[in-house]
C-alpha cells in the first residue's frame, strides 16, 4: 500500500484535563500515515494527482487550533475524521504525542488506526 506521510506536525494549541492546562499553549506531535495512491501523481509528475503534505498540514493545524481540547485521544479522532472525509483518504494512521505532559516519560500518546487500506 502506498502511503503519504507526516512526521512530528507540532501543533500549539490549548490542550489538557487540568484547569491551569486551559491557561497556556502546549505542543502535540502528530504522525500521519495516509493511504494514497501515488503512482499517477509519480507516472505523469503531477501534483494534481498528489495528496498535499502541506495542504493536509495546514488544514490540521487550524482543525485542532480552533478551540480548546481536553484529550489527546479527542484530537486523533478529529485529525483522522478530517483527513478522511476532506481528502478522501480510505486509511489513515495517526500518532498524538504530547511531550513533556509525564516530566519522568521520554513521551506520552495514542495511537489509532481507522479506514480499509
Ligand atoms: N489517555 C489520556 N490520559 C491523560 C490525558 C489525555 O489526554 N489522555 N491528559 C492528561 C492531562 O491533560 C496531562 O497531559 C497533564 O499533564 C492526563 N492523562
Amino acid at each position: 500500500m502506498d502511503k503519504v506521510l507526516i512526521r512530528e506536525l507540532r501543533i500549539e494549541t490549548v490542550i489538557g484535563i487540568y484547569e491551569w492546562e486551559k491557561q497556556i499553549h502546549q505542543s502535540l506531535l502528530i504522525d500521519l500515515d495516509m493511504a494514497w495512491d501515488n503512482r499517477q501523481a509519480a507516472a505523469g509528475d503531477d501534483y494534481q494527482h498528489a495528496l498535499c503534505y502541506e495542504t493536509v498540514s495546514n488544514r490540521l493545524t487550524a482543525l485542532i487550533t480552533e478551540k480548546p481540547i481536553e484529550l489527546i485521544e479527542t484530537v486523533a479522532e478529529m485529525v483522522a475524521k478530517c483527513v478522511m472525509d476532506e481528502f478522501n483518504v480510505p486509511w489513515v494512521k495517526v500518532k498524538v504525542m504530547k511531550p513533556g505532559a509525564v516530566p519522568t516519560a521520554a513521551a506520552v500518546g495514542v495511537e489509532i488506526e481507522r479506514g480499509h487500506g
